[in-house]
Formats: structure tokens, sequence, C-alpha cells
């Protein structure tokens, strides 16, 4: 593991709002995750990255009850690894998976108020932070374009009073302006509540987190302020695999 690095923004002076303690998943005779342990703190951005199947979106299923696991995962100093998704996610865990999961048949509306029956498209937060989907709140969620959906699929966690949220890769296939919005509203969002972000976009990353995890091969191999990973050319192109300098802005 490189050094801990001092966190030159955001810094946690509270307790982390979730802690990962040697956490393993396997799927047959796959170890996938081979004790990942790792702290998201009460505010801002926390982005886990690494390079193609190194096991990210497989930890925030192991945090959200959708992979098998063992180990210790705690939530505001409560553990949950034993409970199911559903009582994990009444605990206060938001879940942004990768594919969205919109229900493409329901309108807009009728998907923001399978969360918030009451509100639905008229909750002050939509009209807030996506007043597109207002203006859409009739058009089926199938017809969406990918950064729509993903706005749909966002706002429908926002609209529960969540602890952290985890989002796995939200800007994937999007256009570069469609990632800028996302990348705004996630800023926006993490003023409130802490997030737990999957993200290949770095550029994205130096602008909107604030701490990185890098996994490799199921295991933690960075940990430390998200400006210092980024500004470190060296140490991107041999953690990720990639360099800012051919990355195009966020
Ligand atoms: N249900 C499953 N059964 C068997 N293997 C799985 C399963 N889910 C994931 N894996 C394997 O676990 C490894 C990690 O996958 P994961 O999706 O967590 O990687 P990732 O870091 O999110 O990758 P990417 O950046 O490409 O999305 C991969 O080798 C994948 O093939």
């Amino acid at each position: 593991m490189t050094a801990q690095q001092p966190e030159s923004r955001g810094a946690a002076v509270s307790a982390p709002v979730l802690e990962l303690d040697d956490v393993h998943v396997r799927y047959g005779g796959s170890h996938i995750l081979q004790g990942v342990s790792f702290e998201v703190a009460a505010t801002g951005v926390t982005a886990l990255l690494g390079r193609n199947g190194v096991g990210k979106t497989t930890t925030l299923k192991a945090i959200i009850g959708l992979a098998p696991r063992s180990g210790r995962i705690m939530l505001r100093g409560s553990e949950i690894q034993t409970m199911a998704t559903s009582r994990i996610v009444r605990s206060g865990i938001g879940y942004v998976p990768e594919d969205r999961e919109v229900f493409g048949g329901l309108t807009v509306d009728e998907n923001l108020r399978l969360v918030a029956p009451d509100q639905g498209a008229d909750a002050p937060v939509v009209g807030r932070l996506f007043p597109d989907l207002v203006t859409r709140r009739g058009q089926r969620a199938g017809t969406l374009s990918g950064g729509q959906q993903q706005m749909v699929s966002l706002a429908r966690v926002l609209l529960r009073e969540n602890a952290l949220l985890l989002v796995d890769e939200p800007t994937k296939g999007l256009a570069p302006k469609l990632v800028t919005e996302v990348a705004d509203v996630l800023a926006e969002v993490a003023r409130t509540r802490p997030v737990l972000l999957v993200e290949q976009n770095l550029p994205l990353v130096r602008r909107i987190a604030d701490r990185v995890v890098v996994l490799d091969a199921g295991a933690v191999v960075h940990r430390g302020a998200a400006a210092d990973l980024v500004a470190d050319v060296d140490l991107t192109r041999e953690l990720l695999g990639v360099s800012m300098r051919r990355e195009g802005a966020a």
C-alpha cells in the first residue's frame, strides 16, 4: 500500500459513516474481494477507483447486501453485514446501480412516486436538482436518454433520508455535456450527505471527490486525498493505468 496522504480538503473530523473491515466476497471458487478495509467519511465524496474488474462494483454490492460477503461492515457504528438488502436500505443506504434500473414502462413521475408516493416529481429536491425531470414528468422512463435515466435513478435515492449514497459509475456511456450535468448534481448532493462513488472519469474525480480508495485485485492498495492522487501522474498511471494528461475535462 502506498503511504497515507494528508487530506487537503474535506478532511473528516467526525466519525466515519461507513467502515469496512476485512470484507471478503467469493463467487463459487473465485475469491473476488480479499480482505477489503476502508472507511467512508461522514462528509463529501469518497471515490472508489481501480482498473476494470478489480472489485469496485462488488464492493458496493457487498455493502448493500447483493453479494455474498464476510467480514464486518458498520453503518454509523452498527453492524450491517448480516442484514438483507431491504433492511440495509431502510437503515439509510441509497444505492444507484450501474445499470440505472428505472422502470421503463412507468412515467418519470410514477418512478419517483414508487419511493415518495405523495410527492413524486413535485418533491422540492426534484425541482431544485432535476428541473428537466419535472418537465418530463409524464414521459415514460424507457424513452429517456441514458443521462436522463441516470437523473431519475439519482432523484429516487434523494427522495429518502439516506445516511449514505452508493453511486456506481453514473457517467458511464454519457456524452460530455451530460457527464458535466451529472457531476454538478453529485457535487450538490454531496454537500448534504456523504457519497461513495465508483467512477472511471479522473477529471470528474478531481473535481468532486475529496478522498480516494484504490482497489487492485480485490484489495485496497491506496487511500488518500483525491487531489494528491490525480496530481501525481506516475501514481495514477501505476494504480489506474491512465494518465491525467491524456484525459478530457469533466
Ligand atoms: N456474480 C458473479 N459471479 C462470478 N464472478 C463475478 C460476479 N460478479 C462479478 N464477478 C467477477 O468479479 C470481478 C470483479 O467484478 P466487479 O464488477 O466488481 O469489477 P469492477 O472493478 O467494478 O469492474 P469494472 O470497472 O469493469 O466495472 C470480475 O472478475 C467479475 O468477473
